[in-house]
């Protein structure tokens, strides 16, 4: 459901994307992405980011309604990614008295992406530091490294309100009728997971605000429980699982594998364990590694292949690694039809992985699941206990 009304003096002038296939040129989007960026309307007026380039003419749509006659004094860049900061230059030409606001980093940033003279037009804030907008103060936290190193976020102190960056942001248009959850798991697990420190040293800082709404700059703006979506990003970024159960994912290349796979999961579901099963030639890893996380266990099985392990098996471990992924029990099913190997490269990606145990029994097939592979299952469905 749509609602962007956040109060009388801030409102809401982002823009939908309904038409990008896959955001950041890898996550499929099926119900779209929002820009969102926001205006204060007080004695001075401030505009929170801008949008990516494939918004421009909505957002100056918007901005233009919003601002009515009145002129922007300032725009606040929380950050120098290309979907929020794509149009700074386009609107420092527009609105020539507005200065800009970022700190020392965004700044050479933005020498990097632009060549304009804004030279008595910066604002340079540091930590802690406030923008007083008239009735409204604008307070600037530095977030470096979640997960560009120039973020910064903005708590609004009138009405308590925190410009959160990416965080907490989610795929989907704002219009879609979804969990919110679920897709901002996948967005926060594949974007900014890697940097759980970096999360923590931030949701520490908010822990000292009276936060009463969280204007992220994607998906809908939050403002009930808003423990419950600060508990998500405590649990996602310190990489604990959010489910007691088994993540089975497999890559098949004929379908023994797939086989086993599915026959290891009735096992450990006839055992009480919660098991979803994922083929991963046909699941998109972004989501692969989002399920990853939210369970404690997994069995990953794979078919040999070409003196390596079938290549989508190896994209997902590659993933789970660069999103340092952590604190998890795997174990392996592994297939090959004259020297089976992949079980031994799926251990040689997983052991290095902070407190990943891997179960010393690897489940080894030769082809087509036999009598001998049910027993080993079974005995790893009891390992896995
Ligand atoms: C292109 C190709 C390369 C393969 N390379 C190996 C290999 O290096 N070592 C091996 O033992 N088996 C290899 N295999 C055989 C498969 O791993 C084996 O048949 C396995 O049972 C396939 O499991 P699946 O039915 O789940 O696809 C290869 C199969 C194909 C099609």
């Amino acid at each position: 459901m749509r609602d962007t009304y956040i109060s009388d003096s801030i409102l809401y002038v982002g823009a939908d994307d309904k038409t990008l296939d896959i955001f950041e040129s890898q996550y499929p989007i099926p119900n779209g992405v929002s820009y969102n960026s926001y205006v204060i309307m007080d004695e001075k007026v401030a505009v929170m980011d801008t949008v990516d380039k494939r918004a421009t003419d909505a957002w100056f749509e918007n901005l233009a309604k919003a601002l009515g006659d009145r002129k922007p004094d300032y725009l606040v860049v929380s950050h120098m990614e290309p979907d929020h900061a794509a149009n700074i230059k386009n609107f420092a030409d527009r609105y020539p008295e507005t200065k800009i606001v970022g700190n020392a980093k965004t700044f050479a940033m933005m020498d990097q992406f632009f060549e304009m003279d804004l030279t008595d037009r910066k604002v340079v804030v540091k930590e802690g530091e406030t923008l007083n907008l008239g009735a409204h103060t604008l307070q600037f936290f530095m977030a470096p490294m979640v997960h560009w190193p120039e973020v910064m976020v903005a708590y609004e102190q009138n009405e308590k309100i925190l410009f959160s960056a990416d965080g907490f942001g989610k795929f989907g248009a704002l219009d879609a009728e979804e969990e919110w959850a679920e897709e901002a798991a996948r967005y926060f697990l594949n974007i900014v997971g890697k940097y759980g420190v970096q999360v923590q040293g931030l949701l520490k800082k908010a822990s000292g605000l009276d936060i009463r709404m969280i204007c992220p700059l994607h998906g809908p703006i939050l403002k009930e429980n808003l423990g419950y979506y600060i508990d998500k990003y405590q649990t996602w970024s310190t990489y604990q699982p959010e489910k007691h159960g088994v993540m089975v994912a497999y890559a098949s290349i004929h379908g023994n594998t797939a086989q086993a796979a599915e026959e290891m999961a009735e096992m450990l579901r006839a055992n009480g364990e919660e098991v979803e099963v994922f083929d991963l030639s046909r699941t998109d890893v972004s989501l692969a590694v989002r399920k990853a996380f939210y369970y404690d266990r997994l069995v990953l099985a794979a078919a040999t292949y070409d003196g390596g392990v079938f290549p989508c098996m190896e994209e997902f471990l590659l993933h789970l690694k660069s999103k340092n992924f952590q604190k998890r029990t795997v174990g392996l099913i592994e297939n090959g039809s004259w020297a089976p190997l992949a079980g031994k490269i799926m251990r040689g990606i997983l052991e290095p992985m902070k407190d990943v145990h891997v179960l010393e029994q690897v489940v080894t097939i030769k082809s087509a699941v036999h009598e001998d592979t049910r027993e080993a299952m079974k005995a790893m469905v009891d390992a896995l206990k």
